[in-house]
């Protein structure tokens, strides 16, 4: 047989959906969360042996998260390194591990009491990556689409035998923004991750409506150089943006002009940009991104 040994590896439970109700009070509040539990550590022997002894059952991992729940969740970042304390201490052998959740977001109808509707048009995301004592938190969001109808235009690109775009300096830009961003490793202790998450949020979109964008490439160096100016706690940020491509309608069959006015909203093929942006001078953390789809 050939020899082979065993490399990286963790296991546990994975999309754990877990909502949970405060309702101390007749006015209820509500989390709602996607939670998957891996655990990293001395593993071999039930790979290369079947030895379970020191396999944490995923069932167990998955009781975990909905015992923790009984408890107030707070953020999805503290209750991910409130497991990621739980099993590293609790089991020897267990040298670290992952934790990451999807949060979705719910609303009140109109003010009521306890009835709500899902409002929030990202899924927030957060992970914790645990290594002995090193803890790395990143976090972010997908699907908030965002749009401009002036203001963005993309010129001066190469043009060879292929090339049939037409040059503008008019265009819709309208992209879904996923991105991801690590805290600083000193920052964590004790930080405001709600507001954090609005903070960095409303940076995001407050930067999308800036100036005059002449590539969604600059868009985005310009939305991580935003939110790194303004959160000394976050010390790399990542995005992947679809460019959703709005061609304008040839109306001249019709008789009529197109002044701008009327866009096909194609939805494939699209531009898909990506990039990372770290701050200047700060060690990067490559391993914790491990497992993060989806980003370069
Ligand atoms: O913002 C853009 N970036 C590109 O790289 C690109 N390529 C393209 O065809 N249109 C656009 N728009």
């Amino acid at each position: 047989m050939t020899p082979i040994r065993l490399a990286a590896n963790q296991y546990g439970k994975a999309e754990n959906r877990v909502v949970r109700v405060t309702r101390d009070t007749d006015r209820h509040d509500l989390v709602d969360l996607n939670v998957t539990s891996q655990l990293r550590g001395d593993f071999d022997a039930a790979f290369l042996e079947g030895d379970n002894a020191h396999v944490v059952a995923t069932d167990t991992q998955k009781n975990t998260i909905f015992a923790f729940a009984r408890e107030p969740i707070g953020s999805p970042e503290e209750f991910l390194v409130s497991l990621a304390d739980h099993f590293t201490s609790e089991f020897a052998w267990v040298s670290g591990g992952r934790w990451a959740a999807e949060e979705y977001g719910w609303s009140r109808i109109g003010d009521h009491d306890h009835s709500f509707y899902r409002s929030a048009p990202e899924t927030r995301t957060a992970v914790v990556v645990r290594d002995g004592d090193a803890t790395t938190l990143i976090s972010g969001f997908h699907g908030l689409t965002v749009m401009k109808t002036t203001q963005s235009g993309f010129v001066g690109y190469p043009r060879d035998r292929y090339t049939t775009l037409p040059e503008t300096e008019d265009r819709i830009l309208a992209t879904d923004v996923s991105t991801r961003w690590r805290y600083a490793a000193d920052a964590v202790e004790g930080l405001d991750f709600d507001a954090t998450y609005d903070s960095i949020k409303a940076t995001i979109m407050e930067t999308f409506t800036k100036g005059y964008s002449k590539a969604l490439q600059q868009t985005l160096h310009d939305m991580a150089a935003a939110v790194i100016e303004a959160h000394d706690v976050v010390d790399e940020i990542k995005f992947s943006c679809p460019n959703k491509h709005h061609f304008l309608s040839d109306l001249s069959p019709f008789g009529l002009d197109n002044p701008g006015v009327v866009f096909y909203a194609a939805d494939r093929p699209y531009g898909l940009i990506e990039a990372t942006f770290q701050r200047e001078g700060t060690p990067t953390k490559d391993a914790a991104w491990v497992g993060i789809a989806g980003f370069c």
